[in-house]
């Protein structure tokens, strides 16, 4: 029997008066690429950083590569890859020597952490600091910040928000790569259109709840729409953006 990349059961997060995270199980398989797909304040990233074992439950369990995620197993963030917004760069370091820096911490080498930047079409931006990037070479940057040390899980925050249309078509091919490596991808993301390219199934999210889950195909036909912005309509009664 092969082990799920992530089983969580009954997670619940109260942030003061706010119910984040309200009841939420989710079943990630190996190699799967996952898509988590809410509107603003669903509880996605709160549900991510659970799963990650960067935040504490109130309630309920999550399993990461069959292991508990809380308390925090530093070995298990060895074997995951986690993108940082770029915020999170190390301030005026050029792209060369922010994934170096993010590889000397798993002790990888600076030639990995060189090929990274190649394949991510950084290499002719190695000596620009990163506040001299664009958008999507940020990242790309960041993604590729996430996988230097080889994870087999890979999480993405709302990797494409803000980037113009070319650049978000460039980043998807990039992210179907990774999957086709053999890596599970858990994304969250507000665009339908990307979820429906990438993602093989998806978790429809409001308001702290697990809505739905299911190939994005079989939920559009399920429901009898067009499009994935529409199975949220039919799910919630509501727009997608109110
Ligand atoms: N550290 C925190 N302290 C207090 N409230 C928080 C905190 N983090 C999140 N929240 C609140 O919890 C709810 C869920 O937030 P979360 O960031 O998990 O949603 P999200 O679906 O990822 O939203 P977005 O798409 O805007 O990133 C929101 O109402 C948010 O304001």
């Amino acid at each position: 029997m092969t082990t799920s990349a992530i089983k969580a059961e009954g997670l619940r997060k109260r942030y003061g008066d706010v119910q984040a995270v309200d009841g939420v199980s989710l079943q990630v398989e190996t190699g799967e690429f996952y898509g988590i797909l809410g509107p603003n304040g669903a509880g996605k990233t709160t549900t991510m950083e659970i799963v990650e074992g960067l935040r504490q439950p109130d309630e309920g369990r999550a399993l990461l590569l069959g292991e508990s995620s809380w308390p925090r197993n530093t070995a298990l963030l060895r074997r995951i890859g986690v993108q940082l917004q770029a915020s999170a760069f190390f301030e005026k370091l050029t792209a060369r020597e922010q994934i170096r820096s993010f590889a000397s911490f798993y002790g990888v080498s600076d030639a990995r952490a060189d090929a990274m930047l190649e394949s991510v079409g950084l290499t002719d931006k190695a000596n620009v600091q990163d506040d001299r990037l664009s958008g999507g070479q940020a990242q790309r940057l960041s993604i590729a910040c996430a996988l230097v040390h080889d994870p087999e899980l890979v999480f993405l925050d709302e990797p494409t928000t803000g980037l113009d249309p070319q650049a978000r078509r460039n980043l998807w091919d990039l992210l179907r790569g990774i999957n086709e490596e053999g890596r599970t991808v858990v994304l969250t993301t507000h665009y339908m259109d990307e979820a429906e390219t990438l993602c093989d199934r998806v978790a429809v999210m409001d308001r702290g709840k697990v809505l739905r889950v299911g190939q994005p195909r079989q939920l559009i036909e399920e429901l009898g729409v067009d499009n994935l912005e529409h199975v949220f309509l039919s799910l919630t009664g509501r727009e997608y953006r109110e």
